[in-house]
């Protein structure tokens, strides 16, 4: 976890989540309704949120009955993205799918975590998972490895795993252990249990056209399936990834290239950042600085998706800490249009999605449609 900060920037204190009365777009598709209760949004002219018709346009057509209730911030504009909520109902889709596919052929998707080391984030995330299994009907294989283990007992991991036909996806827990060479690792896991999406083969194919991934990085995936939910068009839009690293920054400016949204990447080196965020329509950030995006760098009515996880210090809350984004949220919640808050945005959606990655697995392994 990154270290702790001080902050002023509060990520919840505007944001009291109002429940919506909410009339169905159309109850048989996968339509995440939502009502508008204030004008959206303050002063754009031409809003990113689509109409309610283009609405039903654009939404995604993967899953079905969604009813998702979406929920506002008070004295705001823009609505607030319920990654939580959404989350569930994947999760809710999954379970439906997996035992369908235990019924037909007597097969449950195996998902094995590699965690080396004691990091009490990693471990908490590494528990999530496990929960997140055992909620849907995936079983879930751990190797605890101690943080002096050689490179070596980490491959044996992956090389058991790699063979064993009851594990349909492999997970690395990253960061791994400073000594360790986190690309030969990666590079092990096999391409087709690769459920992270992180072996080069997978982001190669990520970034050529006309060619397939077998698995789309969990949390990158996880933004754009909110942006689709939530019918918020893609295409032609000017987009903004604030991070470049492997696993969050690159992968989500590539998938939204693949989406057709015209993606310019800041980095920690990028010229007046403020000015390029400023002109987009769609910003995902995943830099890990808290509150770093103000209220200012943002123009109206733009959609904002944040995938900071930072802790900053509240002696208030039980932890000691809180999690707050990358996003000054109070700020931005009054200027944007839409926006996923920390937590319950981006976090559960990339558990989700992995779950998702790992029954797809098993169905490609098994020729199960
Ligand atoms: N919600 C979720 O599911 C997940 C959340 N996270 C969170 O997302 C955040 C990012 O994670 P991750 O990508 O792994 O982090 P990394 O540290 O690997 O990458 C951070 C990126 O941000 C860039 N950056 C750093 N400072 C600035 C700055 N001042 N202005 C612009 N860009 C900057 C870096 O630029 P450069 O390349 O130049 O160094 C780098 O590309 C973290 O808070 C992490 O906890 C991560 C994974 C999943
Ligand atoms: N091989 C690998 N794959 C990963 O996907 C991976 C990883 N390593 N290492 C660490 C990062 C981080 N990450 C998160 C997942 C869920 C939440 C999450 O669910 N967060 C909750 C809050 C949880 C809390 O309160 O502690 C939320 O945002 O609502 C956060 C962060 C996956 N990562």
């Amino acid at each position: 976890m990154a270290s702790m900060i001080f902050s002023d920037c509060s990520s919840s204190a505007t944001a009291r989540l109002l429940p919506l009365r909410c009339h169905k777009l159309h109850r048989s598709c996968s339509v995440l309704s939502f009502c508008r209760r204030v004008s959206l949004p303050l002063t754009s002219t031409r809003p990113l949120l689509p109409s309610l018709s283009s609405l039903q346009a654009h939404v995604s057509s993967t899953f079905v009955s969604v009813s998702v209730t979406a929920k506002m911030a008070t004295e705001s504009s823009a609505i607030v993205i319920d990654g939580k909520s959404v989350a569930k109902q994947i999760r809710e889709e999954i379970a439906v799918e997996i035992a369908r596919m235990r019924e037909a052929t007597g097969i449950v998707p195996g998902l094995a975590v590699i965690l080396v080391g004691d990091r009490k984030d990693s471990a908490t995330y590494v528990r999530n998972k496990k929960k997140a299994c055992d909620g849907v009907g995936i079983n879930s294989f751990e190797v605890n490895l101690p943080g002096d283990t050689t490179e070596q007992e980490v491959l044996n991991s992956i090389t058991k795993f790699n063979e064993d036909p009851s594990v349909h996806g492999i997970l690395v827990q990253l960061p791994l252990p400073k000594h360790m060479n986190e690309e030969k690792i990666l590079n092990a896991v096999g391409i087709e249990k690769d459920v992270d999406g992180f072996h080069p083969l997978n982001i190669g194919r990520l970034a050529m056209r006309g060619r397939e991934p077998l698995f789309v990085p969990c949390t990158p995936k996880g933004c754009i399936e909110l942006l689709h939910r939530y019918g918020i068009q893609i295409k032609g839009k000017k987009a903004v990834v604030i991070g470049r690293s492997n696993i969050v920054g690159m992968p989500a400016a590539l998938l939204l290239q693949r989406e057709d949204a015209t993606v310019t990447i800041v980095h920690s080196r990028t010229n007046n950042p403020e000015d390029i965020i400023r002109d987009a329509d769609i910003i995902i950030s995943a830099v890990g600085q808290a509150n770093m995006v103000r209220g200012s760098w943002i123009k109206p009515g733009a959609v904002i998706i944040d995938v900071g996880i930072n802790p900053v210090e509240d002696p208030e809350s039980p932890r000691g800490y809180r999690l707050v984004g990358d996003v000054c949220y109070e700020e931005v919640v009054k200027v944007a249009s839409a926006v996923t808050p920390v937590p319950g945005g981006v976090g559960p959606m990339t558990i989700a999605m992995l779950l998702s990655n790992t029954l797809s697995s098993a169905k490609r392994m098994h020729n199960f449609n």
